[in-house]
């Protein structure tokens, strides 16, 4: 890694829902959201997202994704979107994890932010957001992954030319 002092620094925010709307959305039991079903004996958080799927054969997927945890001090170097969906992780076993998004400037990506997640945070984003692939943090993680699947090339990647510093977690 080249020296990390010399890397700009991208401090964390925690993860709300208002922080990241430019984004899409923070899956997480909200309680504005809730409404009880099933006489009673469940709560249910309702559409906290919207999962798209676009282009042709276009369908919505469940997926498990086990991220290996991330080191740190970490160079971040790139971001990708999914221009034909959106894509959603939910961490499975309740542990703080990372989201790293940026503004499109003109089909690229900008500076990025990172946010913190707590590990009863999901996070779903809209098609054609950028964002950093999978940081899972600490351990191990299972992810419930909600994305798209389809004809045509649903990834576009952008390597920065310089990378950006996560100090640690
Ligand atoms: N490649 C893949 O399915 N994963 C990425 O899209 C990601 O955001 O982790
Ligand atoms: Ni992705």
């Amino acid at each position: 890694m080249a020296d990390p002092l010399a890397l700009e620094r991208l401090t964390l925010e925690p993860l709300t829902a208002e922080a990241f709307a430019p984004f899409g959305s923070v899956i997480q039991a909200d309680p504005a959201a809730m409404r009880l079903i099933n006489g009673g004996t469940t709560e249910r958080y309702h559409a906290l997202a919207e999962a798209e799927a676009y282009g042709e054969d276009a369908r919505v997927i469940l997926n498990i994704f086990r991220g290996a945890p991330r080191a740190f001090p970490y160079a971040l170097t790139m971001m990708e979107r999914h221009p034909l969906g959106s894509q959603s992780f939910s961490p499975l076993t309740p542990r703080d994890w990372l989201v790293v998004v940026a503004p499109d400037e003109d089909g690229r990506p900008g500076r990025p932010r990172v946010f913190r997640a707590c590990g009863d945070q999901g996070v779903n984003y809209r098609a054609n957001v950028w964002h950093h692939p999978l940081m899972a943090v600490g351990a191990a993680t299972d992810f419930l992954v909600v994305d798209r699947t389809g004809a045509g090339n649903n990834l576009e990647e952008f390597f920065y030319d310089t990378p950006f510093l996560i100090a640690e977690p």
